[in-house]
């Protein structure tokens, strides 16, 4: 008799989504908390370290162009992915969401934290579909925990999630438009790095 099966609750870093807490935001959005969702969560942060041909952003502010803290790189459309966690990763945010998303999970936005100096400050999701439309950022973390802030665009009181090792965060519905988004510097933390999951022309 399989009692793992059917007694017990599925070992964490399964990819399962029978633990998923829905907080609901005002104005449509909302996020969805899955902790220790992703399997070799250790082993997927050595890799991408490792192997993601990490550079630099920057960023156009007014007349200059100025380094953002934090390294980046994304996976488009059809490419690889450096770690076969992450091609399952997506393969079930896709099977779990698409019926609610109306389309799959394709790029893989990857953010490297290197320290608690590395940051990314308040902004939606809203260059493509995004800006006028409900859609899903999931958002995998590996590495030390950062908070991710969230906050009602036009003011209003904000709210913060705490992204742990191999924690998944789902902002969803109209989170991208009506509400922003930030990773704010920390005194102490070691490195981080996220993943983002999302469907085509939403960053
Ligand atoms: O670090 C994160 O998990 C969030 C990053 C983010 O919001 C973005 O790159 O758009
Ligand atoms: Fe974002």
């Amino acid at each position: 008799m399989d009692f793992q099966g059917s007694l017990f609750a599925p070992p964490t870093g399964g990819l399962a989504f029978d633990e998923v807490a829905r907080h609901r935001l005002t104005r449509g959005a909302w996020v969805d908390v899955t902790r220790s969702w992703l399997p070799d969560a250790d082993d997927v942060f050595r890799a991408l370290v490792a192997d993601v041909p990490w550079r630099a952003e920057r960023r156009q502010m007014y007349d200059r162009v100025v380094d953002v803290p934090r390294l980046v790189h994304t996976y488009v459309a059809g490419e690889d992915l450096p770690h076969a966690a992450l091609t399952a990763a997506r393969a079930a945010l896709t099977a779990h969401y698409e019926p609610e998303l109306g389309e799959p999970f394709v790029t893989a936005g990857c953010c490297y934290y290197r320290d608690g100096r590395d940051s990314v400050a308040w902004h939606g999701d809203t260059i493509g579909r995004g800006k006028t439309q409900d859609t899903m950022v999931a958002i995998v973390s590996v590495g030390d925990p950062r908070r991710l802030v969230l906050r009602p665009r036009g003011g209003g009181e904000s709210t913060s999630i705490e992204m742990g090792h191999g924690d998944l965060v789902v902002m969803g519905g109209s989170c991208q438009r009506t509400w922003e988004h930030a990773v704010p510097k920390v005194a102490h933390a070691g490195p981080r790095i996220s993943v983002q999951f999302r469907p085509l022309n939403v960053f």
